[in-house]
């Protein structure tokens, strides 16, 4: 199998520096991942990295840019270290929706990351947001790892995130809010829902990991979510193949 592991901005970070002690479990989890399946990670993270050390102003677009260029190759390094305990060569893909338009960029960027995969070498991808002309052009990591599961032909996405799973309503507005185990369909109304980020860092909120699901069940590939700061869940689902928590979205069954 192929599969994609998405994780968040509030995953990796905690009261404005990068959360090491979970950055450490995910890079555990996926060593252990890809003894048995290809593994390509995209994270989030840039942004958060930068304001870990220059605090400009996040709300005007070219400081935006200017801290994921600080932070991208910070995120790298402590990937980079964590990964090689364990034997492991990470490699940064860093796109732009450029990147992603026809089927010929396509082929390219499925090439380098045929490559890499190849030489067991870990495909780390983000936005390349200190060059991309519109702000976050692809708007966000939820719809950018969607791409890429579809693009470089994957059997599956997991989206990590701060929640553990999807629920019928915001489980931070409604203690009562139930979590879905599997979802076969999302209504249009759920793809407009409200967008409440729970992070100053992240995007999208649970709507673009929707819209991610969503064009995903369009291509018949999976999307399995789950928290990034307990990894249980998806441990028991990825390594063990027994569904405990967490959401998954299929259209099979
Ligand atoms: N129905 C829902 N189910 C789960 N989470 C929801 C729901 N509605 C809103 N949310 C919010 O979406 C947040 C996850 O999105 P976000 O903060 O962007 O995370 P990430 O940084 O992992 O991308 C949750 O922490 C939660 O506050
Ligand atoms: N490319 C940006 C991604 C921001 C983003 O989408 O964050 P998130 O909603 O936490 O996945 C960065 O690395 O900061």
């Amino acid at each position: 199998m192929r599969v994609v592991v998405k994780v968040g901005s509030a995953v990796l970070t905690q009261d404005g520096n990068i959360a090491l002690d979970r950055m450490r479990s995910l890079v555990e989890f996926l060593s252990e991942l890809k003894q048995e399946h290809e593994v390509i990670l995209v994270s989030s993270g840039a942004v958060a990295g930068g304001y870990t050390e220059l605090k400009l102003d996040r709300n005007n677009i070219a400081n935006k840019q200017a801290l994921a260029a600080i932070g991208q190759p910070i995120l790298m390094n402590k990937y980079a270290n964590k990964f090689a305990k364990y034997e492991i060569l990470t490699a940064q893909v860093l796109v732009t929706a450029a990147n992603l338009n026809t089927p010929s960029d396509i082929k390219r960027v499925r090439a380098t990351v045929e490559t890499l995969l190849k030489n067991s070498v870990l495909p780390i991808v983000n936005e390349n947001d200190a060059t991309a002309t519109d702000e976050l052009e692809l708007g966000d990591n939820d719809q950018l790892s969607a791409y890429i599961a579809k693009d470089m032909q994957a059997d599956m996405l997991v989206i990590l995130s701060d929640i553990d799973a999807y629920y019928d309503s915001d489980p931070r507005k409604n203690p009562e809010a139930k979590a879905f185990k599997t979802v076969n369909k999302i209504s249009e109304e759920e793809l407009h829902k409200e967008v409440t980020p729970n992070n100053v860092f992240a995007t999208g909120g649970i709507v673009t990991k929707l819209k991610a699901a969503e064009y995903l069940l369009q291509a018949n590939i999976d999307t399995f979510l789950a928290s990034g700061f307990d990894l249980s869940d998806v441990k028991s689902f990825m390594l063990e193949g027994s569904h405990k928590g967490g959401t998954l979205f299929t259209c099979k069954g």
